[in-house]
């Protein structure tokens, strides 16, 4: 990292980093990154103040608001699924894109799935690629370059979006209406550069991370097959108590699936998406007798107590059943802990369940393909995409 660099790995010190001792700490951004994402100058960002920002995106996910989109989630969710039958096998990752992408547009800024975005979709995947390559430099023919004139065309593509957003009064409020409202000390709105910079942001905090539990769920499930049919039973238990098969999934829907919940936390705490965080000590911080001289990174280690035999009993099991019982205090933080905690998680709890659902509900699939083991840079992926066979089951209703 080039920084003088204290490496924690139990759930005390997390919480001690995270969220105890939070004035203490300040967010640490990779600036390769950074670079990728801040598009606009850096003079954008001052115009509004940060912390209003961001309270701004919580509060556009919070969970009343949230739960009000199931319904926009399983329209989506259909449409991504709808189309596998048709093709004699599927890449999960590809296709987890495509859920996880729209599923944040529509919650971010109320964009329904089109010919356009699916081209934001493809550009975006260029700025995410360009994350994960280790030599961050700006040369002609790396992806890193490539990444930053894929961003520099989605940044561009967002304009029109935030201009036909401003003049629409839409019922339903999505992230990009809430931060429209907000003012800074002068009465003054945010721009519309600054708008479309939040919105490659969020893009990058939904995106890929959603895409990627998608097919760690898909691998674990599949591994799985016991636990494959009871969650099926849960699942067609909630079908047949549908009227049509064309009825979206309701939040009754969703408070019935503890069993499906408890394979979503699995996957989380197993494939630890987010394996560590990173903040820099903005004081010197004494730490149990450890001391963190100031403007040192400290890098919390998620994974090593998501993983950890003195946290969670056989830690390398898939076993769903550990999450009946609360897991000990802060020894699964999938989502992090204090004031940056993932403001997204009810989303993507609900996005994950009704993709269980429609999934276990309208195919069966087998993996194929040689590929195994796993990419670790920038977020852990079962690498190769995990293609697989789909057999579309009798009753389905996509
Ligand atoms: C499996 C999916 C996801 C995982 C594992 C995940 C994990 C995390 C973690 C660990 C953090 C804390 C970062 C820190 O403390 O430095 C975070 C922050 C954040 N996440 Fe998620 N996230 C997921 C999905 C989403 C989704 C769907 C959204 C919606 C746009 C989202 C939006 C955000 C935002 C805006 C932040 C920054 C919050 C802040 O700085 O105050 N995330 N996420």
């Amino acid at each position: 990292m080039g920084n003088p660099t204290i490496v924690t790995s139990t759930p005390e010190a997390a919480r001690f980093v995270l969220a105890t001792q939070h004035k203490s700490f300040t967010t640490f951004d990779y600036p390769s990154v950074s670079r990728l994402l801040s598009i606009p100058s850096a003079a954008v960002s001052q115009e509004m103040p940060p912390g209003k920002i961001l309270k701004t995106i919580h509060d556009s996910m919070h969970f009343e608001l949230v739960r009000d989109k199931i319904a926009k989630i399983d329209k989506i969710t259909r449409w991504v699924l709808s189309s596998w039958d048709k093709q004699p096998f599927v890449f999960t990752y590809q296709e987890a894109k495509k859920l996880a992408f729209h599923a944040v547009l529509d919650s971010i800024a109320g964009m329904a799935p089109s010919p356009e975005t699916m081209k934001l979709m493809d550009d975006f995947g260029y700025v995410i690629k360009g994350m994960g390559t280790s030599m961050p430099f700006n040369i002609p023919g790396t992806s890193y370059h490539m990444a930053l004139e894929k961003g520099q065309q989605v940044f561009e593509a967002l304009s029109p979006v935030v201009k036909k957003r401003r003049l629409e009064k839409s019922q339903e409020k999505c992230t990009l209406d809430l931060l429209m409202e907000i003012e800074n000390a002068n009465g003054e709105k945010i721009s519309d550069d600054s708008l479309q910079s939040h919105l490659c942001g969020l893009m990058f905090a939904g995106f890929h991370s959603s895409a990627v539990l998608f097919v760690w769920l898909v691998k674990f499930l599949g591994e799985n097959q016991e636990i494959l049919q009871q969650v099926k039973a849960e699942q067609d238990t909630i079908r047949m108590g549908k009227i049509s098969p064309e009825d979206p999934l309701s939040w009754t829907d969703i408070i019935n699936m503890p069993l499906t919940s408890t394979v979503f936390q699995e996957t989380l705490r197993m494939a630890s998406i987010v394996p560590f965080l990173t903040r820099r000590a903005k004081e010197d911080i004494n730490y149990e007798g450890i001391q963190i001289p100031k403007s040192w990174l400290v890098h919390v280690g998620i994974q090593n107590f998501h993983l950890g035999p003195e946290y969670h009993k056989d830690p390398l099991k898939f076993d769903p059943s550990r999450f009946q019982a609360p897991a000990k205090p802060a020894a699964f933080l999938p989502f992090g802990n204090g004031a940056s905690m993932c403001p997204g998680r009810e989303l993507i709890k609900f996005e994950a369940l009704v993709f269980v659902h429609y999934l276990v509900t309208t195919y069966s699939w087998e993996r194929i393909g040689s590929e195994q083991g796993i990419d670790h840079w920038p977020i852990p992926i079962v690498k190769g995409g995990l293609p697989i066979k789909v057999a579309k089951l009798n009753k389905s209703v996509t």
